[in-house]
């Protein structure tokens, strides 16, 4: 995971985003050489390798990971925080997903805090919502062979709530059903488990 981490890093031009950095505090009437500015290139550099650092990973490395366990039910992870980048503004959107699977008949199942570093590995990307919602489902549907899998995913757009149409608070969900969990009461099992007590 250290090494995956660091080629990812190495994957991202740090000193071209410092140079657009500069440009951008240039073009809104800023000084980037005043004291408090002259670093700001160089962190937002290192923030952005880590905003993005999911574009070079590989689900298939995370949920390479599986145990024989013969657990035939459910396995659902909620309220798995995440923050990720819109990718029409440039700014976040954040939230929750809520991850779930059918283990299939070859039985394989993941390790609980694989499906969070997938969720992760996504959203670390230019994205939009429903992006995030199918590539999460299709990761475990193409690595788990799973029965059915679900993912729902509710977040709060940047974009929405500090500029433009100024909605703070808005939610959007989207949700991406596979297989056995598209059948009717399957499916509303995954969803009384996913929205009950809270
Ligand atoms: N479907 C979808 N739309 C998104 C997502 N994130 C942001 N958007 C929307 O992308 C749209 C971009 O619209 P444009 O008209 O091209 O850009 P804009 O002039 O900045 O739009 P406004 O946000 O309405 O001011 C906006 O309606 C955003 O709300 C997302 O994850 N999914
Ligand atoms: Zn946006």
């Amino acid at each position: 995971m250290e090494q995956r981490m660091s080629e990812a890093k190495n994957a991202v031009d740090q000193p071209r985003i410092e140079a657009a950095v500069r440009e951008i505090l240039l073009a809104i009437g800023e000084d980037p050489d005043r004291d408090g500015l002259q670093q700001t290139p160089a962190r937002v550099a290192r923030a952005y390798a880590e905003f993005f650092s999911g574009l070079h990973q590989d689900a298939g490395e995370i949920l390479g990971t599986t145990f024989d366990i013969a657990h035939s039910e459910m396995v659902l992870v909620k309220d798995i925080p995440f923050y990720s980048t819109c990718e029409h503004h440039l700014v976040p959107f954040h939230g929750v997903a809520h991850v779930g699977y059918i283990p299939g008949p070859d039985g394989k199942v993941t390790g609980l805090s694989k499906l969070a570093r997938v969720v992760d590995l996504y959203a670390r990307r230019p994205q939009v919502q429903e992006r995030l919602t199918t590539q999460v489902v299709e990761a475990l549907e193409e690595h788990l062979n799973p029965r059915g899998a679900i993912v729902v995913i509710e977040a709060e757009h940047m974009c929405m709530s500090m500029r433009g149409v100024r909605k703070p608070g808005a939610k959007t969900v989207t949700s991406a059903v596979r297989g056995a969990l598209m059948n009717g009461a399957t499916r509303a099992e995954a969803m009384s488990l996913i929205f009950s007590q809270r």
